[in-house]
Order: structure tokens, then sequence, then C-alpha cells
């Protein structure tokens, strides 16, 4: 006994969109049939009527941060996951900044059996670089790798020292796993928040410049040409980080990208004031940014979509400004943001959405997932791209309810979320 998904509309390019029957059986699509060709015998099977709806490959989040171990008042692998489910995922990667940090075996473990036994959707674990992210000291990478870790990163803050970012690469290379960096140089953002920018300005705040980023980016970019490896920059958020990796992929250096969604749809113009709920890393920029931003991933100088969800508790984010920890949850909207905010209008093709957050950060990683195939593995989403409602914290499956975006009016909520055969969240 399988499950037939009845009318789904699945992209066939750009903003065209095909009726099909699909046929799950097991974790496997079985079959996938034109609608044209009359209704399948369903007798004996599931049915799941997705009548007008989106069908997409799950969606893919390479950068995550579940909180577990050591802060789950934050989140927990089990909220969490949960709550990528709602928001139409089913592969998340996992940032090592927990407590203690994921850079041993034994947390590795800790967090992939987590997964298994409270978990969701699939959760890759990334690895430190170095002991504890304190830029002292690399950790083991050969027994993170085969502990199961899919990259390095101490994600959170840069790797100060650029020897100890070469000797991480020169590694990571021979291993044939990417580094992925946090850039910002410590030295030019000292206690700052906010970007310099309007807001800065306007209150007498020190602002965070954008060469804090960009110049962690120009410099990791030479080395990743010296080291060979594949180099990819965390949630790039500045119009000369977006100049510096469309430079390197010219040359042929082995440089991705991503972007969030906050980063492509707020500046720091739109901060309504001291309110931590707008406060992440790295900052909202200028309009000037946001627009670069979105030029680079229009052009493909950044590859994927992330929402880098980042959970706080109430109280945490309750603290003011100054002394509130940075970040923003993410999976819950990121779909609908994008969708209504670029697609609905007009801006960008269902298509290129839909491959931003499955085909191509399958590419870049190297996963199987991404792809909607006879004989894969049935990760699934189904989207509800008329429904529209407004963004409500309180409805959310994350403990955290820390995002600038509540009260937006949006449409594309996901609906439906299969991970590997199995339904884990529907609507009704
Ligand atoms: N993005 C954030 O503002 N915060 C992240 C850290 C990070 O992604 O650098 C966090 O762990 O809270
Ligand atoms: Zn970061
Ligand atoms: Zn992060």
């Amino acid at each position: 006994m399988g499950i037939w998904i009845l009318n789904a509309q699945v992209v066939a390019s750009g903003n065209e969109l095909e009726t099909r029957h699909i046929l799950v059986e097991g974790n496997t699509i079985e079959s996938i049939i034109d609608a044209a060709s009359g209704q399948p015998d369903t007798a004996g099977h599931t049915v799941v009527d997705a009548a007008g709806k989106l069908l997409a490959p799950g969606l893919i989040d390479m950068h995550v941060h579940l909180r577990d171990p050591g802060f789950e008042h934050k989140e927990t692998i089990a909220t969490g996951t949960r709550s990528a489910a709602r928001g139409g995922f089913t592969t998340i990667a996992c940032m090592p900044n927990t407590r203690p940090v994921i850079d041993t075996v034994e947390t590795v473990q800790y967090v992939l059996d987590k997964a298994k036994t409270e978990g969701v959707v699939r959760v890759l674990p990334y690895g430190c670089i170095t002991k504890n992210e304190l830029g002292r000291e690399l950790t083991d990478f050969d027994a993170l790798k085969a502990a199961g870790v899919i990259g390095y990163t101490d994600d959170g803050v840069g790797v100060q020292s650029a020897q100890m970012m070469k000797d991480a690469m020169a590694k990571a290379a021979s291993i044939g796993l990417p580094v992925i960096a946090h850039c910002e140089d410590n030295t030019l953002v000292e206690g700052a928040w906010v970007s310099e920018g309007a807001f800065s300005k306007k209150h007498g705040l020190k602002g965070i410049p954008n060469e804090s980023e960009a110049i962690h980016v120009g410099r990791d970019i030479l080395l990743a040409e010296a080291t060979g490896v594949h180099y990819h920059v965390c949630h790039v958020s500045t119009e000369q980080s977006v100049r510096l990796i469309r430079h390197a992929k010219q040359f042929g250096i082995k440089v991705t990208a991503e972007v969030c969604p906050h980063h492509l749809l707020l500046s720091d113009e739109d901060i309504p004031g001291m309110d931590a709920n707008w406060k992440m890393n790295p900052p909202l920029r200028t309009p000037r940014d946001v627009q670069a931003c979105i030029e680079g991933l229009l052009d493909g100088t950044i590859d994927i979509v992330v929402t880098d969800h980042a959970p706080h508790s109430e109280e945490e984010k309750a603290r003011g400004v100054d002394l509130a920890p940075f970040g923003i949850v993410g999976f819950e909207t990121a779909f609908p943001l994008l969708y209504t905010k670029f697609v609905a209008t007009g801006q960008w093709t269902l298509q290129f959405l839909v491959d931003k957050m499955t085909k191509l950060p399958a590419q870049v990683f190297g996963l199987k997932q991404g792809t909607l195939e006879v004989g894969k593995t049935a990760d699934l989403t189904i989207i509800d791209l008329e429904q529209e409602k407004e963004v409500n914290p309180a409805e959310f499956a994350s403990k955290g309810r820390n995002t600038p975006f509540t009260g937006w009016k949006l449409k594309g909520w996901p609906a439906w979320t299969m991970v590997d055969g199995k339904v884990v969240w529907s609507e009704q």
C-alpha cells in the first residue's frame, strides 16, 4: 500500500506548471504520471489531494541552528526539525555553535542519534573548524568526517587568523570536504549591533561596516585559490562580498555562497527602533547592499538561499538591543516571504525560487536529494500558493518567536511535508 498524491502542480519551467499524479511506495517515488492520461487506480492506497497546490522536492536549508545540545531553552532537535517541516524543509544542515560545540566525535554522534530518534527531517551536521570555536587550534578533521560531518565551520564567529584558515582549508581540501565561513573581522565590529547606515546615523550608534564581512571574503577567496578547497560563504550581506565572489567565480576559484531571505527583503532603513527582533548577524545593510544581494542571486554569484534559522528565547531578546543575542528564526517564513515578494510580483520565476531552495543546495553540497524523479527517495513538499495569511509567531512550531516579519501578509504557505516516504507535517 502506497500513497497517491493526486493532481499536484509541478514546476515544468519558468512559471509553467503541469498537473501530475505521484505514487510513493515505501520511501520511494514509484511513478509520476501526467494527469492528462487519466486518473490512476488508487484502490488500496492512501490518497492525498493536492489539487491546485504546488508539489516541489523537499526544501533544503544548508544553514540552521538547532541549539541542541546545550541551549534547549531556545530550541531542541525535536522542535527545530518540526519547525523545519512546517516550513517545507526536508533536509537541514545544522551549525556547530551549540554547548558543547560540535568539535568532537561524541557530539556529532549525539546530534545524529537525537535527529534519528526525535527529529522529523534529515539533519546533516557541520563540525567546527577550531576547538570550541576559539580560533586557536584545529579540530580533528578526519575524525569528524568519519563521524559524519559534511563540512567545517565556526559559524557564529569568524576565524580571525589567516594562517589558521589556510591550514583548515588545506586539510579540508585533502579530505574532500568544504569550509563554510562566517565572515567577520572582529577588529572592525567591536560592540556594534547595526550596520553603518541611515539607522546608525539617525540614532548616533556605532555601526558595523561592510568591510568587516568583505575583508574575510576577500582573504578567504585567496586562501581557497591557494589550497584548492571548496569554500562556501555564509549569509552574504554586502555589495563588496558579492563583487568579490563574482570576480572569484570568473577566475574559476571554487567558491559558492548563500543568502538569507531577510538580507534580500530588509535594509537598515526598515528597522523600526530599538527592537532586538531586528538584531541579527550579519546586520541588515543598506538598500544598495540589498539590491546587490538580489542581483548576485539572479546572476548565479550567490548559489543558494538559506534561512540561518537562529532561535533565541523571548527573555533573551527582551534584554535590550545591546545585550540581546544576534539572530532571527527563519524556517516557517522563508518560502512564503520569497514567494510573495519576488515570485508573486513577477520578479523571479517560481522555478528560480524552487531551484535555489532544492536542486542548487543539493548540487553545491553533493547531496542526492533536491529533485523530483522516479526512483528517488520521497522527500516532498506541498505548498499552497494561493492561501494568504499573516505571519503569527504564536503559531510557530519553533520555540523561537524572534522574527521581524510579524504581521506580514504572505502567500505560498507550505501545507504538507514528506520525508523518506513519511508524512511529517500536514496542515490538517
Ligand atoms: N545569525 C545570527 O545572528 N546568529 C547566529 C550565529 C550566526 O549565524 O552567525 C546564532 O547562532 O544565533
Ligand atoms: Zn554566521
Ligand atoms: Zn548561522
